[in-house]
């Protein structure tokens, strides 16, 4: 019999392409579009283009409202965060609880022993591993996904480079536009800016003041949720000859701490929620800190839930609440949130 797959499809090149490969290769494939918020007019769209796959394959297409579940899990997170003074992560925590959480689940419901999506990333059934094409590995992604999925996890996409697979889709005819419509944004229900989403819910222009290292006012800005730790511009900071950055974030007093680029140097930090592919509590490795960003050699310690983490060398801009992914070099070792 065939081995049955589930497979996120969301409309895009990518997961189009994992379909056709995965039928091809001799699966019996199955797709779910997972509706995960309310962006006007972008799921009636995206479900269209998934029916068209599906009707070109010849496979079952299931539409499944989670915008509770991601309402609950990711975005509430999302906005929450930035109200405590932190830099969330919206797509590692989605990773965890709905696209390898939620869709394993829905897979249990159909039978289908396999999960499968575009994601550019490779994976064993025991690790995950960073793709060939490093421009679009999405490893980091994925550092808090739960152990058990793996062996069930298939990420056919993992081994090429995105030019070749959209050559894939214009070689066939009917999915000839799926090579060439728009990549899709980083965050899916952010439209432009974050600052634009947290507006909706609260008052985020609400100035306050800019606070140098030994917590002298030395200017003004427009209300802290508007920053992020490294950034550099949108603030005020009187007389200063050299470029500021935003060092920390007070959100109880409405303060953001300001000082010179050396001052971002981090060499070591702590990290919580901590989820691991293999039973680890001291041990070298590298780490990632945030996504587009080299891995820097380091030293990890867990103790009580949480890793103390020495590197090797300094990363400047360390935002408390992103996700750091350890490594052993190609080889994710697991993650967890910066704080
Ligand atoms: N709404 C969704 N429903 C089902 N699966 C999804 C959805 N959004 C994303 N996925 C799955 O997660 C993968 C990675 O998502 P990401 O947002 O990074 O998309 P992408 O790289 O633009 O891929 P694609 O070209 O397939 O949209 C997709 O390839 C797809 O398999």
């Amino acid at each position: 019999m065939k081995k049955k797959v589930l497979i996120g499809m969301s409309g895009g090149v990518d997961s189009t392409v994992t379909a056709v490969l995965l039928q091809k290769e001799g699966y019996e494939v199955e797709g779910v579009y997972m509706k995960l918020h309310n962006k006007p007019g972008y799921h009636e769209e995206n479900w269209k283009k998934v029916q068209r796959v599906a009707d070109y394959l010849g496979i079952k297409v299931h539409f499944y409202d989670l915008s509770k579940e991601f309402n609950n899990e990711v975005y509430t997170y999302f906005i929450e965060s930035y109200k405590e003074g932190l830099t969330p992560n919206p797509c590692v925590m989605c990773n965890r609880t709905i696209k390898f959480g939620k869709m394993v689940e829905f897979a249990d419901s159909i039978g289908a022993e396999h999960i499968a999506t575009g994601h550019y990333i490779q994976c064993d059934g025991e690790f995950i591993y960073a793709a060939d094409d490093p421009n679009k590995d999405q490893s980091y992604f994925l550092c808090e996904v739960r152990k058990e999925v793996l062996p069930r996890l298939i990420f056919p996409l993992g081994t090429w480079v995105k030019e070749d697979v959209k050559a894939y889709a214009a070689r066939i005819e009917v999915l000839k536009d799926f090579a060439t419509q728009k990549e899709s944004s980083e965050i899916c229900f952010v439209e432009n800016t974050y600052d634009e989403v947290l507006a909706r819910h609260m008052n985020i222009d609400i100035p306050g003041e800019t606070v140098d290292t030994e917590g002298n006012v030395v200017g003004t800005h427009k209300g802290y949720m508007h920053y992020t730790i490294g950034k550099r511009r949108g603030f005020f900071v009187n007389g200063a000859h050299e470029p500021h950055f935003v060092l920390d974030i007070r959100p109880e007093t409405n303060q953001i701490i300001v000082g010179t680029r050396e001052k971002l140097e981090v060499n070591a930090f702590k990290v919580k929620q901590i989820n691991l592919f293999e039973d680890l509590t001291e041990f070298d490795c590298q780490v990632k800190v945030r996504y587009r960003t080299r891995a820097v050699p380091c030293h990890v310690k867990i103790e009580e839930g949480k890793a103390s983490v020495v590197l090797s060398e300094p990363v400047f801009g360390l935002a408390k609440g992103q996700a750091a992914a350890f490594y052993d070099g190609k080889r994710l070792l697991g993650g967890g949130l910066i704080c």
